[in-house]
């Protein structure tokens, strides 16, 4: 799981430059918030945030900084700098969260003669310098886990800054008179984000300790501001004479300390950081502008020429009009995002930003997904005298809109069409496809991503999502098609529209996924809390749930709410604690003895439950997937429903444990790639020779029963709450059957970590990486020696121990490399197919024989995951 940092005054210079690099710190869940997002100075809601999605970590950037002004606005600088200070620390330390919080050199009163130490006595002699000291000591009060980092002449790429302001007025004046009798240390808010979050890091990977106290950050080095501006002017090449004058020569308000050096040893010390001189830093900032300037200019123009044609007659008004606002907007961000690249139409079909533009989710970008489809199918299928494809859609914005176009266009390409008349999620799409005999399918939505997005997902005629070759084959035709060729005119004769009939046969099904329908009935009581986070699940979920013959569903009304805005999650993510915490929450108040959620297209299924000490926990994708074998398994086993010719499919970096349950169970067994489309493959394969019983795999997703062959959190639902009760039955909550498991077949712990490379030369790290663990791979890891490589590329097993060679049963190869050490740890890595990142899966085993060591086991197979990635330098 990852550390959440909530950033405030994100927008800031300093919140917006940690916001630039949060990408390099995968092991970070950033919640970024400005004011609009949580008014820092807003009690109720600075609680309701911090209790809704429990931050770790506080970086508070919040601030008033405007120095001269704060000497006649002492009632709001006090309020922002000091009391907001006060509550946020406050409540932070009320859910156990860290706080650091950033302050200021102007706390001294400049006449020091060395460089300022944390305990130099502070006498602030300015506003902005009270109402700040005063904001530290509320901090230190208010929370334990504090860290305060004062830091010092801060510029940045963002915000106003003494950079920007000496750059603008070098180039309007030919002589400029600055104070050269104040002495600091100009500060590039880029290196203390850096800082910041290193050292968040480093104490998420225990490798150093968060020591509470005050630290002193800024560059090295120290200058007046004289010497500053000439560094700026020298730099920047803007020929402005600079001369140096005293500070009683610039009247202003406050008169600025006049040294302010601050002694940066201990948090070099405690964080080992390394801090670049203040000249190298500015260097570095006007290279960096330099460079962004010169590619935006090239950028700009390329993408100026592909939005101008979508100003021609071929699109309509409001589409025209929206390109026109982002053509005149005199910030170009928007306009560069929508056109720079065309949103790529990948193997599981298109995602993206909603908007105008090549690169956003829109009817043209839909349009020519679908007509590109409508050519494919056409081809693929001439023999057919009738083509039919299925239309569902999520509670996502446009996903209507997008699913209503796409009707028209498959239709007017003669195509019949299957339009369900409200969402739906996605299982039952994959039933209605095989159920009506479609060839194809789509739906319209983007999983559990954030509200400005929206998908396509493209189905082939098994109900599973396209493989090879038809996926390659699609690429090609929709990227044949140009917004000219789409045929946006429906023939409404060919569109028929999907409803109650539909979901009850569906449902028909469900029920069959049910293995003890009495153990339902003994239990039918069972106090089950069900959250669709305002998805389709609320469709169908909770009527599954009673056709397996449960009574006693509780929801959460709130969630309840089907809006593609998601209004109470940040994140729609059943895997998040943040997106349970009011399901949660609901648990505890009823007491109840599951949390059964589902993403917003009803595809991954989230699990909670009472852990030994009566707190919910969340089940992780490879416990949920181990649960529902282990049970699948053993009740077949039980009621004498094994016959011998049943098999189940894992992906390859889900945990072992699957598979040893099914091999001293003598069930067949498949890994494949991840993906469900590999699992809706086997089934494809062994079609009428074995019997699927299921399959699932880490990312929190499980497929019960072949009818549907994508993951399906309706039949999953339904199943989970039955193997609750079944573990009831027999006087036991979920927790207490997944440790029986553990004890029963070993234990294993899991964890996944990505690492993100941007850019191209990230992609070429990435790459470099995959080469290097190809030659040199790891010849011990965690203390125990590596035994087998298994490398998907070559479908190679290596013995490195026997040196013996065999062959990996797969029928395609993947870029994934997999180690096996000889005490059973497994770890796999892939670099994403989609996305600047390269995954690590960890898998290691555990000494686990008596029900009380748990929670220690646990702690040992952590820190073993820790050392292993500390190993690989991750
Ligand atoms: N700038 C400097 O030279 C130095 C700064 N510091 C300290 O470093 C920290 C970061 O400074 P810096 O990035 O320059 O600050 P900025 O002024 O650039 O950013 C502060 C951010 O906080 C936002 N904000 C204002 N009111 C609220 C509120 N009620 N709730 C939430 N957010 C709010 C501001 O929004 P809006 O702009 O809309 O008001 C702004 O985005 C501050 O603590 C500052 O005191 C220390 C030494 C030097
Ligand atoms: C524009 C200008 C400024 N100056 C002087 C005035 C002042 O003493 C100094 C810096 O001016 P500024 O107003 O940019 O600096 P100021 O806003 O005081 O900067 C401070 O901001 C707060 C938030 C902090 O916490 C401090 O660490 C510090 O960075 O430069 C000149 O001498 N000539 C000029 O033309």
């Amino acid at each position: 799981m990852k550390t959440k940092v909530l950033v405030t005054g994100a927008k800031g210079q300093l919140g917006s430059e940690i916001q630039k690099i949060s990408g390099s710190f995968p092991e970070i869940d950033f919640y970024f918030t400005d004011v609009e997002e949580l008014d820092i100075t807003d009690p109720w809601k600075v609680a309701d945030y911090l209790i809704l999605n429990k931050p770790q970590f506080l970086v508070n950037c919040a601030a008033y900084t405007a120095v001269d002004k704060a000497e006649t606005d002492l009632e709001t600088a006090t309020l922002l700098n000091a009391t907001a200070v006060g509550i946020l620390a406050e409540q932070a330390a009320d859910i156990g969260c860290k706080i650091i919080h950033v302050s200021t050199d102007y706390v001294f009163n400049g006449r020091g003669p060395r460089p300022y130490r944390e305990d130099d006595r502070v006498d602030p002699r300015s506003v902005y310098g009270s109402t700040k000291l005063e904001g530290e000591v509320l901090c230190m009060k208010n929370n334990p886990e504090y860290m305060i980092i004062r830091t010092s002449w801060l510029y940045s790429a963002f915000g106003t800054n003494f950079v920007k302001t000496m750059v603008r007025l070098g180039g309007e004046k030919t002589e400029l008179g600055v104070i050269a009798d104040q002495i600091g240390s100009p500060t590039n808010a880029a290196d203390l984000a850096d800082a910041i979050l290193t050292i968040i890091s480093s104490v998420i990977s225990a490798e150093k300790q968060f020591v509470p106290g005050i630290y002193h950050y800024s560059n090295e080095g120290v200058a007046s501001w004289y010497d500053f501006t000439k560094a700026i002017f020298d730099i920047a090449k803007i020929n402005c004479l600079v001369k140096p004058i005293a500070s009683e020569d610039y009247p202003s308000p406050v008169q600025r300390p006049a040294y302010s050096v601050m002694n940066k040893s201990k948090i070099k010390l405690n964080f080992g950081l390394q801090i670049p001189h203040w000249r190298d830093s500015l260097t570095e900032y006007f290279q960096k502008r330099n460079n962004d300037m010169a590619t935006n200019q090239e950028v700009l123009e390329n993408v100026k020429l592909r939005a101008a044609e979508w100003l021609t007659d071929v699109y309509d008004e409001a589409t025209k009009a929206e390109v026109r606002r982002m053509l005149s907007n005199e910030d170009p961000t928007e306009l560069i995002d929508s056109f720079y690249r065309d949103l790529e139409f990948g193997t599981g079909g298109l995602r993206g930003i909603m908007g105008a533009g090549i690169n956003r989710m829109n009817i043209y970008t839909v349009g020519a997904a679908t007509q590109g489809l409508s050519n494919y199918l056409k081809k693929e299928f001439a023999g057919l005298p009738e083509i039919k494809v299925a239309i569902c859609y999520d509670c996502r914005n446009n996903s209507r809109l997008f699913s209503e176009t796409s009707a028209d266009i498959f239709s007017a390409n003669g195509i019949k069409v299957f339009l369900f008349e409200d969402l739906r999620p996605t299982p039952e799409l994959s039933f209605a496809i095989r159920e009506l005999g479609c060839q194809s399918g789509i739906i319209l939505t983007a999983s559990h991503n954030p509200k400005e997005y929206n998908g396509y997902k493209a189905y082939w005629d098994d109900g599973s999502q396209i493989v090879s070759p038809h996926d390659e084959n699609i690429i090609d035709e929709v990227l044949k098609v140009k917004a000219i060729d789409i045929k946006f005119k429906g023939d409404k004769s060919l569109i028929t529209i999907l409803g109650a009939d539909m979901d009850n046969l569906f449902l028909e099904k469900v029920k069959s996924v049910s293995i003890s329908p009495e153990v339902v009935q003994r239990q039918k009581d069972l106090k089950i809390v069900y959250t669709p986070i305002h998805g389709t699940g609320v469709r169908m979920i909770p009527a599954a749930l009673r056709a397996f013959g449960f009574a006693n569903i509780i929801n959460v009304p709130e969630q309840d709410v089907v809006s593609g805005d998601f209004p109470t999650v940040v994140s729609p993510n059943p895997e998040e604690t943040a997106a349970l915490s009011m399901a949660i929450a609901k648990a505890v108040e009823v007491d109840a003895d599951v949390v059964l959620a589902s993403d917003p297209d009803a595809d991954r299924i989230g699990v909670a439950v009472k852990n030994d000490k009566g707190e919910f926990v969340i089940l992780n994708g490879n416990q949920t997937a181990l649960v529902f074998i282990f049970y699948i398994i053993s009740k077949r086993r039980e009621s004498n429903k094994l016959l011998g010719n049943e098999f189940i499919v894992k992906t390859i970096v889900t945990t072992e444990l699957i598979a040893k349950i099914a091999e001293r169970n003598n069930v067949d067994f498949y890994d494949v790639f991840t993906g469900f489309k590999y699992i809706a493959e086997v089934i494809r394969d062994l079609e009428g020779k074995k019997v699927y019983i299921g399959g699932g795999e880490e990312s929190f997703g499980f497929m019960p029963a072949d009818f549907v062959r994508d993951k399906d959190a309706v039949s999953s639902c339904a199943l989970m709450a039955e193997i609750v009760a079944w573990a009831k039955d027999q006087g036991k909550s979920l927790y207490e059957m997944l440790l029986d498991i553990y004890l029963k077949y070993g234990y294993s712990r899991e964890k996944m970590k990505y690492v993100v490379r941007k850019g191209k030369t990230g992609a070429e790290e990435i790459q470099q990486m995959m080469v290097n663990f190809r030659t040199n791979p790891p010849k011990e890891l965690g203390g125990s020696k590596l035994k087998i490589v298994k490398d998907y590329e070559t479908l190679i097993a290596k013995n490195l121990l026997s040196r013996e060679e065999t062959k990996i049963d797969q029928k395609t190869t993947s870029n994934v490399l997999q180690f096996f050490t000889e005490d059973g740890t497994k770890i796999s890595v892939r670099p994403s197919g989609t996305e600047p990142k390269i995954k690590f899966y960890f898998e290691v085993a555990g000494e686990f024989t008596k029900r009380a060591d748990y929670d220690t086991v646990e702690k040992l197979a952590d820190e073993k995951i820790e050392a292993i990635m500390q190993e690989l330098d991750l």
